[in-house]
């Protein structure tokens, strides 16, 4: 039923016609329990036929419901804390216990009207998926059903009082007279923080900066208690009040009678709109039209529909049709309600000049003491000693290197260093920032030299065949680190020595743009609440024409702070540093791709990506299907960098959370030192409905081994939640530790834009090409990812992405050809499966060997490691080698 509706939506059908009522909130009660209770099912919304009318259907007020829930700690996979919860009035609001609460020392709140919550009986799990996160909670036994109940009948109400508003003026009289403190916290704030909606009109501003005010308050009254901020709080719970009454009141005459009219332009716009085809952008003015009317003003009526429709997909197009229906007869009562809601505009604003000038006090009180503290913070900065000893200028590395390199420890001296850098041009970056090299190609010409691929195989097999040797044999990390070190001279000729080189100019385009996307997500996504998605197949629009081992492979993008980092051989700190910048850069690119997910390669494809230019190889390989993990291994004179990665994909109801799992290796030669750090959660937000986002949140430990000191760093760098209590998002903070704990530097900025260490800027993200939005949110280096370039194409073996069709397909623009090609692929592989399996057989990567963890039902942690054949059998022309068919 729902999913017919959902669909029907998407095929623009809005029926608008009335249904009959549906059962009462304790019937869905019922329905409820008739689930299976070991799986997730989510909390129905306000269903047809919830008129305001309705008394037994909806609860106008229920009744407050407050106690202690286990709620699981922000940080993965670190356990669970009691919380205290309370919930009136649709806010859920939480502190860490009850007396907190009193003291308004709250540590979050949401409107549960705009969220999505799934429960799991068996487990007595409720997640709530909300604009200021996801909670997972889980209840105690005998208060299970009570939370689910109250929950339940709240949402409605909240959700009714959204759609409908109160039922008449002095309902909302009395609402607003009810609304608590904690309605200050209440998403509706924070929708209208998200959607960044154009600020055309002053009351929109007005309100935007209530929503900004608000959030600074808070964050004063945590931070600056012994300011006076009592007064000022008092007043932002009126402004908080008086927003949500003019909010949820109709906005005029003329507002009321379009809401239907205004299905249809939805309708429309549903198609066309870049917000809704999934093609999600950071762009803020771009449906500008779309939320305003003529007359600039905020659809508000139309906006709180939409809004409703699908954010919570529960709720049906006839759903609409009641709003719709609902705000009609509203305007029965249109002249009370507008005068009130006059009155209530002019306090708005009245109460948003004072707070606005309580506010600018506060802030030079704070200005005052923050230059305090800097000029403190300056002196002892100053004071140091320990400065970067390269200096970004002299980063002029010569194309004339031999590389051959006969000297066992070459990298002794920073001058040495210099020499024997990889680079064939010269940096022309401003300080320390290192924007992605693709840029730079762009502005300057044939900077970039590919390694011919019939380069002599003497290259290779120097450097790998020994490699090969031991490091098959060595098991654990210090051996690997012998390895490398005993080989690194050889290593230095990997890919940079070649007799002819190419003068390549890589594409700064995709051959075409992407295709419009109308799928229903949702009736994809909605049966599978809770659980890995990596089983499901998903139509071919959803994809980028790049796949999973490219995608780690652009990890590599800022490999430029890795060669830095290479350089700082006397100095751990600063080489810690850019290790910083570079595992913070890996995440960059995330930021303008929330619309498509990569190709799940197949069991047994590979990918290569020599670049000379950067002065790396890079191979990659699906070494399992179930569960889906690839490996990958780079080197270069200066490091080798390698990793396995399986990613689990949560969908929690608006949002979907990507884990990935595994260890990034990075071996500097030569510092010989050897650092290794975790993967970070990655959660798509408002997949259905709003401004998709991306959010990047946990803590990535660094931890350098084998520098041959005995004091070995740790950098701990946070990735903060977004969060509207302190309006940030994407922040990064972290610092490095010695092995005694103690902070010997501190970083931070936003892992989309830039990492600072102190004043000093150690990395910025490129710029986005031009026309990004249409091409995938593709940064530079992602366009040069899936080219096939002619004098590679002999060279590559026939499992390389770049020759698989179904993505070549959808990069070259023809869907269909994409997605007959991609499910038929995909069925020859569940073929292949099937084969295997009957003949008891188990796929081997071919160049990569997996390292048993022990633990046989831990498949997570298995290690994959390079065999470091591939090099050497490419140059044969992989002779011998028997390649699966999988295209
Ligand atoms: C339904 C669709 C549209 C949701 C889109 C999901 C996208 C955003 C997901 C799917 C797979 C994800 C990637 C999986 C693995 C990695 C490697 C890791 O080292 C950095 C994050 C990164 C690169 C993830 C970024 C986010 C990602 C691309």
């Amino acid at each position: 039923m729902m999913e017919s509706n959902v669909n029907e939506i998407n095929n623009n059908n809005i029926i608008l016609q009335q249904q009959p009522a549906m059962a009462s909130s304790i019937d869905i009660d019922n329905q409820q329990q008739q689930q299976p209770s070991n799986k997730w099912h989510i909390l129905e919304g306000l269903k047809n036929g919830h008129q305001p009318s309705d008394k037994k259907t909806i609860e106008h007020k229920p009744p407050l419901f407050t106690g202690y829930i286990l709620k699981r700690r922000k940080r993965p996979l670190k356990g669970w804390h009691k919380r205290y919860f309370h919930l009136d009035s649709g806010i859920l609001s939480y502190a860490k216990n009850i007396n907190d609460w009193q003291k308004r020392k709250l540590h979050g709140s949401t409107d549960i009207g705009l969220s999505v919550i799934s429960c799991k009986p068996s487990s007595r799990r409720i997640d709530i998926d909300s604009d200021s996160g996801i909670f997972h909670l889980k209840a105690k036994k005998e208060d299970y059903n009570q939370w689910v109940h109250a929950l339940r009948t709240h949402r409605l109400a909240r959700q009714h009082e959204i759609a409908f508003g109160s039922s008449t003026g002095n309902d909302n009289h009395a609402a607003l007279a009810s609304i608590t403190e904690d309605s200050i916290n209440s998403s509706f704030c924070l929708q209208q923080n998200r959607l960044k909606s154009p600020t055309t009109s002053s009351g929109q501003s007005l309100i935007q900066k209530c929503d900004k005010l608000s959030s600074q308050s808070s964050l004063l009254l945590h931070n600056q208690s012994n300011l006076n901020v009592g007064k000022i709080q008092e007043k932002l719970i009126k402004l908080s009040s008086l927003l949500k009454f003019i909010e949820t009141a109709p906005a005029n005459a003329s507002a009321c009678v379009p809401c239907i009219g205004d299905l249809e332009t939805y309708k429309y716009t549903k198609k066309s709109s870049k917000l809704l085809r999934f093609h999600l952008h950071r762009s803020k003015n771009k449906n500008k039209s779309k939320d305003h009317d003529q007359n600039g003003q905020p659809k508000f009526s139309l906006q709180q529909q939409s809004f409703l429709s699908i954010s919570h997909p529960s709720l049906t197009d006839d759903d609409l049709t009641t709003a719709a229906a609902a705000a009609t007869t509203a305007c029965d009562n249109q002249s009370i309600t507008t005068m009130t809601k006059n009155v209530a505009m002019k306090d708005f604003v009245q109460l948003a000049n004072e707070i606005n000038n309580n506010f600018r006090q506060l802030l030079k009180s704070i200005q005052d003491i923050n230059y305090n503290e800097k000029q403190d913070d300056d002196s002892e900065e100053r004071s140091k000693s320990i400065r970067i000893s390269f200096d970004k200028s002299t980063v002029h590395h010569d194309a004339d290197d031999d590389g051959d390199g006969g000297d066992e420890d070459v990298f002794t001296s920073s001058e040495q260093q210099q020499q024997q850098s990889p680079y064939h041009r010269t940096y022309s970056m401003d300080e320390t920032s290192v924007m992605s090299i693709s840029e730079y190609h762009d502005a300057e010409d044939n900077v970039g030299f590919l390694g011919q691929p019939n380069r002599s195989s003497d290259d290779y097999n120097s450097s790998s065949s020994s490699a090969s040797s031991s490091s098959i044999e060595d098991e654990d990390d210090e051996s690997i680190i012998t390895d490398f070190s005993e080989d690194s001279h050889k290593q230095n000729n990997c890919c940079l020595k070649s007799e002819q080189l190419l003068a390549v100019k890589r594409r700064t385009r995709l051959p075409s743009v992407e295709p419009t996307n109308d799928i229903s997500l949702w009736s994809l996504l909605r049966k599978n609440i809770g659980k890995d998605l990596s089983k499901i197949s998903m139509p071919v629009t959803i994809n980028e024409p790049l796949n999973l081992l490219q995608r780690l492979c652009e990890e590599l993008e800022y490999c430029e702070l890795l060669d830095m980092a290479a350089a700082m051989i006397d100095d751990p700190c600063q080489r810690m540093l850019m290790m910083a910048a570079f595992a913070i850069s890996s995440y960059s690119s995330s930021y303008y791709r929330v619309g498509h997910k990569p190709f799940n390669p197949l069991l047994g494809e590979t990918y290569e990506c020599v670049r000379d230019d950067k002065g790396f190889r890079f191979i990659g390989e699906q070494v399992s299907h179930h569960p889906p993990i690839s490996a990958c291994h780079a080197d270069s004179k200066n490091y080798v960098f390698w990793q396995d990665m399986r990613v689990k994909t949560k969908f929690w109801g608006k949002s979907m959370e990507i884990i990935p799992i595994g260890t990034v290796n990075v071996v500097l030669r030569p510092s010989k030192s050897h650092y290794k750090w975790n993967k970070i959660t990655t959660c798509v937000h408002n997949l259905f409905k709003g401004e998709r986002y991306v959010d990047i949140y946990g803590e990535l430990t660094i931890t350098e081994m084998g520098n041959g000191l005995n004091d070995q760093l740790t950098c701990k760098i946070t990735f903060d939640k977004a969060s509207y209590w302190s309006g940030s998002q994407n922040e990064i903070h972290g610092m490095v530790m010695n092995s005694r704990g103690q902070i010997i530097e501190r970083i931070r900025g936003r892992w989309n834009e830039s990492v600072y260490a102190g004043s000093r800027c150690i990395w910025r993200a490129g710029t986005m090409p031009d026309n990004y939005e249409a091409y995938y949110g593709f940064t530079r280096f992602a366009i040069e990812l899936n080219e096939l370039i002619d004098n590679e194409k002999p060279w590559l073996p026939p499992t390389d992405t770049r020759f698989r069709t179904d993505q070549r397909a959808l990069e070259e623009g023809d869907v269909q050809r994409a997605e007959t090609i991609k499910s038929e692929l995909e069925q020859q592989q569940r073929e292949r499966r099937k084969m295997q399996e009957t003949n008891g057989e188990t796929h081997l990567p071919l160049w990569f060997s997996k390292q048993l963890n022990g633990n046989k039902n831990d498949e997570a942690t298995d290690i994959y490691t390079f065999n470091n054949q591939y090099w050497d059998s490419r140059a044969n022309h992989f002779d011998g080698i028997d390649f699966v068919r999988l295209w």
